[in-house]
């Protein structure tokens, strides 16, 4: 085998993992069964504080059953731990209070409120107001909302969807800036961990590079995300670390450069230049 990439597949602890500093969230030995299907089998990775950790692997490899395992949306062996606590028994809603969020492939969004509208209404945790304050302190509710509206216009921004767009409905904006609306709606208030699976999925070059920008910012401020991605060019520019997945198995843990240039998974995934 080339390059410094652990292969996985014979089991044993990868020395990668001891790599990771600061550490967020941990699966140890995630494993789950459709049936006689072994979907996932024996994964284990960490994802550090301010990292994206990319996880790749060819179709049916196991990758969105990997976050429906970690997300305690499917039965499962093995543990699963955030900041420090064994959330293996935690559901999935308790999850997201503890700041471990998700983004599917699908947007998500209410297509009958603005793109302002979304945002303020996943922001109502922090923003929310009751009728009964509304009723009796009218002055400092309206003051609330007006901070809601500005809040919830940050975080747009954050993601670089500009002001032009925030008063439109979602099926009215271009196609990226959707998905840039799915990703902030799912990152709301208080994420640490955000999911995402095929962030990219019919994204062209200019909103793609916009992508990458948003990542990166969102890594900067000190978020950690898991990206799975079949965008090699996207993964590779952006993970600090990348996980590949086949028939379920962890194949590979190491840098974007390690693994470009392991062996297994050039036969087995990204294909090999004559
Ligand atoms: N609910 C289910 N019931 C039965 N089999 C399932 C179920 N969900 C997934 N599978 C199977 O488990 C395997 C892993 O699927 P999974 O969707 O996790 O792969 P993936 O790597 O995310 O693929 P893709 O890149 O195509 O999205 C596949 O063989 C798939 O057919």
């Amino acid at each position: 085998m080339q390059g410094t990439a652990h292969a996985t597949r014979e089991g044993g602890g990868s020395a990668v993992l001891d790599q990771v500093r600061d550490t967020v969230l941990e699966v140890e030995g995630l494993a789950v069964s459709y049936g006689a299907l072994r979907a996932l089998d024996g994964v284990s990775w960490r994802l550090g504080r301010g990292e994206i950790l990319g996880i790749i692997g060819p179709n049916g490899a196991g990758k969105s059953t990997c976050y429906d395992a970690v997300t305690n949306l499917v039965a499962r062996e093995g543990r699963v731990v955030l900041k420090g606590e064994d959330v293996t028994r935690v559901p999935a809603y308790g999850l997201a209070e503890r700041g471990l969020r998700r983004a599917f492939q699908q947007n998500a969004f209410f297509d009958d409120v603005t793109v302002l509208d979304n945002m303020v209404s996943v922001l109502q945790d922090v923003w929310g107001t009751s009728f009964a304050d509304c009723l009796v302190r009218p002055f400092r509710e309206r003051r609330r909302t007006g901070e809601a509206r500005r809040a919830a216009a940050a975080a747009l921004e954050r993601l670089g969807i500009a002001p032009l767009y925030h008063d439109r409905y979602p099926t009215e904006v271009p196609y990226g800036t959707q998905r840039m609306l799915s990703i902030a709606l799912a990152l709301g208030s208080g994420a640490e961990v955000l999911m995402l699976d095929e962030p990219a999925a019919g994204l062209g070059g200019a909103d793609m590079e916009a992508l990458v920008v948003a990542l990166a910012r969102l890594r900067d401020d000190g978020l950690s995300l898991v990206v799975i991605e079949h965008h090699m060019d996207l993964i590779m520019s952006v993970a600090d670390r990348i996980v590949v997945l086949d028939q379920g198995r962890m194949l590979a843990h190491g840098t974007p450069a390690e693994i470009q240039e392991n062996d297994e998974v050039l036969d087995a995934y990204l294909g090999r230049a004559a």
